[in-house]
């Protein structure tokens, strides 16, 4: 990896081999046939439409020329003057080479800048021909590209390979833009270019696409409606909200027109621009039904819950009144919002979740096609919950860590401390595997998915700069500054990459929910990643933890795991402690913890070289040999029994050598699985007892929750085979508390209808233990 970075560091590479390279790679997608290019394709169809051209002149003064520009580095107040000299290629961001007046030549990557209502719908899922998004910017255009970011990317040839580029090579220098209002594109009359001499001469070509030459014709705000309302039914609310503000700019008090816009405001989740609309509309006519009905959705999409109630009731009472049959619809909408709004109102005030209607609109929402991996539900499992924080907890400086959430009361276990939408999830299917970059400072590469989190993170700070402060609050890393005042509300893009680096969430499936086929792979091999805000202030220990977090869909659920004493800082894992101390180390380097001080890395660190290599001694045999000895005989008929006093002498070793520290043996955990499971496979069911039994103590004591339910389904299944019922179905019923409890919280000691709730649950989230179950008469 040094020496890629060193490769970088180096010269750029001269003009003409980059204009061959671009070429070559230009003729190359030409002959590919467009279902192969499919791949980079994101399912993100964000489009944005640029304000009318900045006002603010670029200074001279502040002109950067390419040969200038550091890798890894966003030249804040300075611009880039330059002209495009080859044709265009539109994926997630619009590429195209440039050359400065010095004739030095970059690509560039243009993010959102593309207008998606200037794409014809049917193209909007395609790689568009290189002719059509040449048009987006002819050849010969002057552009300004203002706060431009040097960035290390995929190569050209590695955007098209099917695998995207691996680790090892692939990678080139690029200059990206993710904000639209950060790029000029410069009449040839502009006083900038006055005493600029170009290094060739060009003209622009053709006119840039421009939407409203082809509105020529339209004149009306009416013929702006109906041309929105179009793009509306296409589900192009982008384009819809460019064509309802056509129609608003000329008549500004159109009610139609911004409840119009404001329902499609709503369609891309920009409340605040929604909830002004109707206001206004609402103002001149109190009486505008959908207008009101859609306050009550923007005011909950604002997280204003009891304005939202306070809104429909009003609204649902009017129409009680009313005699008037066409509005049977919009009546019953009312009452559903109404109900949804307060069932928010009592999530965020008090912490209650209906758990089995949570699970039910997730397992809903997480079914995927059959034949290609896309969500059933175009959302995917996002789902429509409140936030919520115990006031039990606060964030506060912690000594070495930065800040922390600390407790300010007793806690006891099992409590819901926060449940957290995320602010931007992208799952492993939705991210186009083209685009990777690297981290210059970890000297790791940033995966798909976190630069297409990246990415979805600055469109919605492009949409909404009120939510930049709290993203912008969150560690950005030490090597990054503070950032200025004056960009507060500015995108900036590596900023972004770097919160997302040290704050991500992974978006694992934890149950058996997803059906992982061939088909669906690309979830199987990248598993999501989000951004969740306050849940982004926890701390990391590899063991000793307090805090257990789940994710169902986009929601964030964060519990006590043991009783917190007040003052005590609350505690989540990065990473398995199951791992090794090297793999725990990489994964934590990554979100940039050096030198884990808990208890196992302090141990393994502290621990001498011989009980080192006799750990990695014993690991190594089973991992070679007794493992994979044991896993080929157990289902056919050369089964040795020998080898199960093999493997006991093995974790009665790696106990031994952790005797100190029992509870931080985690070594032996996956051979004393096999151990149970060789028994069973000798017909020693009574042995193989204990053995699960210990297992199941010990993913408790360690709080592997994941593992537990499934280790005490396993004590039970044994106590069925061995005809002992009464103990089998106590261990079922171990099993399902151990699957249910962490999402919905404890059940009440020594109630009886906690099972008929547990089981709903259990169906949808294992069915296969419960099935196993029911075979076995367990249920
Ligand atoms: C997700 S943030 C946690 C919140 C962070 N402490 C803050 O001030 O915003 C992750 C960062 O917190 C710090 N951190 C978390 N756990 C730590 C630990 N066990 N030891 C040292 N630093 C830790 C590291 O700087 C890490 O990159």
């Amino acid at each position: 990896m040094d020496e890629l970075l060193e490769i970088f560091l180096k010269e750029r590479k001269s003009r003409q081999i980059l204009i061959a390279n671009y070429e070559k790679w230009l003729n190359n997608i030409e002959q590919m046939r467009s279902e192969k290019l499919q791949h980079l394709i994101s399912t993100n169809n964000f489009g944005y439409r640029q304000n009318i051209q900045n006002t603010i002149k670029p200074e001279l003064n502040n002109r950067i020329s390419i040969a200038n520009l550091e890798v890894d580095k966003v030249h804040t107040g300075k611009f880039l003057l330059c002209q495009v000299i080859s044709r265009c290629v539109k994926m997630s961001p619009l590429f195209t080479l440039v050359e400065d007046p010095e004739g030095d030549v970059e690509r560039i990557a243009l993010y959102n800048w593309a207008e998606q209502s200037a794409i014809p719908v049917k193209d909007r899922k395609k790689v568009l021909s290189i002719g059509e998004a040449s048009k987006f910017l002819p050849v010969g255009t002057k552009l300004v590209i203002k706060n431009p970011y040097y960035q290390t990317a995929s190569s050209f040839d590695a955007i098209i390979s099917p695998d995207g580029p691996s680790i090892s090579n692939d990678f080139d220098v690029i200059i990206r833009s993710d904000n639209p209002n950060d790029i000029i594109v410069i009449n040839k009359y502009d006083d900038l270019l006055n005493n600029i001499k170009w290094f060739r001469n060009l003209n622009q070509e053709k006119e840039i696409i421009n939407k409203k030459s082809v509105y020529d014709k339209i004149l009306s705000a009416d013929d702006f409606r109906q041309s929105g309302n179009k793009y509306f039914v296409s589900n192009d609310f982008v384009a819809a909200c460019d064509e309802y503000s056509n129609g608003i700019e000329l008549d500004s008090l159109n009610v139609t027109l911004l409840a119009n816009r404001a329902e499609a405001y709503l369609r891309l989740n920009q409340f605040d621009k929604a909830l002004n609309d109707v206001e206004i509309a609402l103002k001149h006519e109190p009486d505008h039904l959908k207008a009101a009905f859609r306050k009550g959705k923007a005011l909950c999409g604002l997280k204003r819950y009891q304005e939202a109630i306070i809104t429909l009731k009003d609204l649902d009472l009017k129409m009680q009144i009313s005699t008037d049959s066409s509005i049977s619809s919009i009546k019953q909408s009312t009452k559903i919002l109404l109900k949804h709004a307060e069932m928010l109102d009592s999530e965020s005030r008090y912490g209650k979740y209906d758990y089995i209607k949570i699970i039910d609109e997730f397992c809903e929402k997480v079914k995927l096609n059959q034949d290609s991996d896309n969500w059933v539900c175009e959302t995917g499992p996002r789902l429509d919950h409140a936030d919520f924080l115990i006031d039990d907890i606060e964030i506060r400086p912690v000594k070495k860590k930065g800040r922390g959430w600390v407790s300010k009361r007793d806690i006891p276990e099992g409590t819901l401390l926060m449940v957290s939408k995320a602010f931007e999830v992208v799952y492993g299917n939705e991210a186009p595997l083209s685009y990777r970059s690297i981290d210059f400072t970890s000297k790791t590469m940033i995966t798909a998915t976190h630069s297409e989190l990246t990415t979805r993170i600055a469109q919605r700070l492009i949409a909404e700069p009120d939510l930049c402060q709290e993203v912008y609050k969150l560690y950005a890393g030490p090597e990054t500054e503070n950032l200025r005042k004056d960009l507060l509300y500015s995108v900036d893009v590596r900023r972004i990459e770097k919160i997302v680096k040290y704050n991500y969430f992974e978006t694992r499936d934890q149950w058996d929910v997803i059906k992982h086929t061939k088909e669906n792979s690309r979830l199987t091999k990248d598993p999501g990643a989000g951004l969740w805000i306050l849940p982004s202030y926890f701390n990391h220990s590899c063991v000793d933890t307090n805090v257990e977090q789940l994710i169902i869909g986009n929601m964030m659920f964060i519990r006590s795991c043991r009783p917190i004493l007040s003052g005590e800082e609350l505690i989540l894992s990065y990473c398995s402690r199951m791992d090794t101390y090297e793999e725990r180390s990489n994964s934590l380097r990554l979100h940039g913890i050096k030198n884990c001080s808990c208890r196992l890395c302090s141990l393994e660190r502290s621990e001498s070289k011989k009980i080192k290599l006799r750990q990695a001694d014993i690991l190594e045999t089973y991992g070679n040999s007794l493992g994979p000895q044991l896993k080929s005989s157990l289902f056919s008929a050369n089964f040795n029994p020998s080898i199960i006093k093999e493997l006991i002498k093995l974790i009665d070793e790696l106990k031994d050598l952790r005797k100190e520290h029992p509870d931080l043996e985690f070594k032996s955990f996956e051979i004393k699985s096999d151990l149970a499971a060789a028994y069973v496979r000798a017909g020693n069911l009574r042995q193989s007892l204990p053995v699960a039994k210990e297992l199941y103590e010990f993913v408790k004591n360690a709080r592997l929750s994941q593992f537990s339910s499934n280790a005490a389904y396993q004590v039970a299944s044994r106590y069925a085979r061995l005809n002992q019922m009464k103990e089998a179905k106590e261990w079922w019923d171990v099993a399902l508390k151990e699957l249910v409890e962490p999402i919905r919280g404890k059940f009440n000691e020594g109630g009886t209808n906690w099972r008929k709730e547990a089981v709903y649950l259990a169906e949808k989230l294992s069915p296969k233990m419960v099935s196993g179950a029911r075979n076995k008469d367990l249920l």
